[in-house]
């Protein structure tokens, strides 16, 4: 597979202004689908070498609309306040649904509403319970010249993938786990069939 490129980089301030951030595209990529890299250059005095890196996959309705069904606007608004930080990088991934697209992923809810768990729902629509290949984000972080990361994440398949992909995850970060009444059995599918170090109350 052949090499990205950084594209353009773009300074855009976010929070209302509050934090500067460098959205930054790549060339290459032959599925088109347009992922993105955010940079931030660490506020704080004391900052690690190595960046702290958040590989965060698309969700609609979680990140701009704040579902409650998930964790993801949580975890996103996690990720900017301690990138922001310690410096690093967001790879903001479009790879909604787990990879299977947001009208499948509504068809997964209308499942999950009858009983069924994240992942099973997913199977009954005759697709993969996690489509991500996280390969993509290792060619990202590869053409940003970064080749080792503290990984911010509770999903071990995400240190895997980047480690095959010859990326060195130094530290793994632990997010925090944002449950509510809504998505407690989503997250607690997770740890329970995708080992997700996730601690409950
Ligand atoms: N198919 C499907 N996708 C979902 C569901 N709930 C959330 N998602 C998607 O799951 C993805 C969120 O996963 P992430 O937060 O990146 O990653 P994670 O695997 O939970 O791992 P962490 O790094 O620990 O957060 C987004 O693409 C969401 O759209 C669901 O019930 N079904
Ligand atoms: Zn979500």
């Amino acid at each position: 597979m052949d090499q990205l490129t950084v594209k353009r980089r773009v300074v855009i301030p976010v929070r209302a202004g509050d934090v500067t951030a460098e959205f930054i595209s790549f060339n290459g990529d032959e599925t088109g689908k347009e992922h993105i890299a955010i940079s931030f250059d660490g506020t704080s005095e004391q900052k690690n070498e190595v960046p702290l890196v958040r590989l965060h996959s698309e969700c609609l309705t979680g990140d701009v609309f704040g579902s409650g069904r998930c964790d993801c606007g949580e975890q996103l608004d996690e990720a900017i306040d301690r990138i922001n930080e310690e410096g690093g990088y967001i790879l903001y991934l479009r790879q909604e649904g787990r990879g299977i697209g947001l009208y499948a992923k509504l068809e997964a809810y209308a499942l999950q509403d009858q009983g069924y768990d994240t992942y099973e729902a997913n199977e009954m629509l005759h697709l993969p319970d996690d489509g991500r290949d996280f390969g993509i984000a290792a060619r990202m972080l590869k053409a940003l010249g970064v080749n080792k990361v503290r990984l911010l994440t509770n999903n071990p398949d995400k240190a895997a993938q980047l480690t095959e992909n010859e990326i060195d995850v130094s530290e793994l970060v632990p997010t925090a786990v944002h449950v509510n009444q809504h998505n407690r059995q989503y997250l607690e599918a997770k740890a329970r069939r995708k080992q997700h170090t996730l601690k409950f109350d």
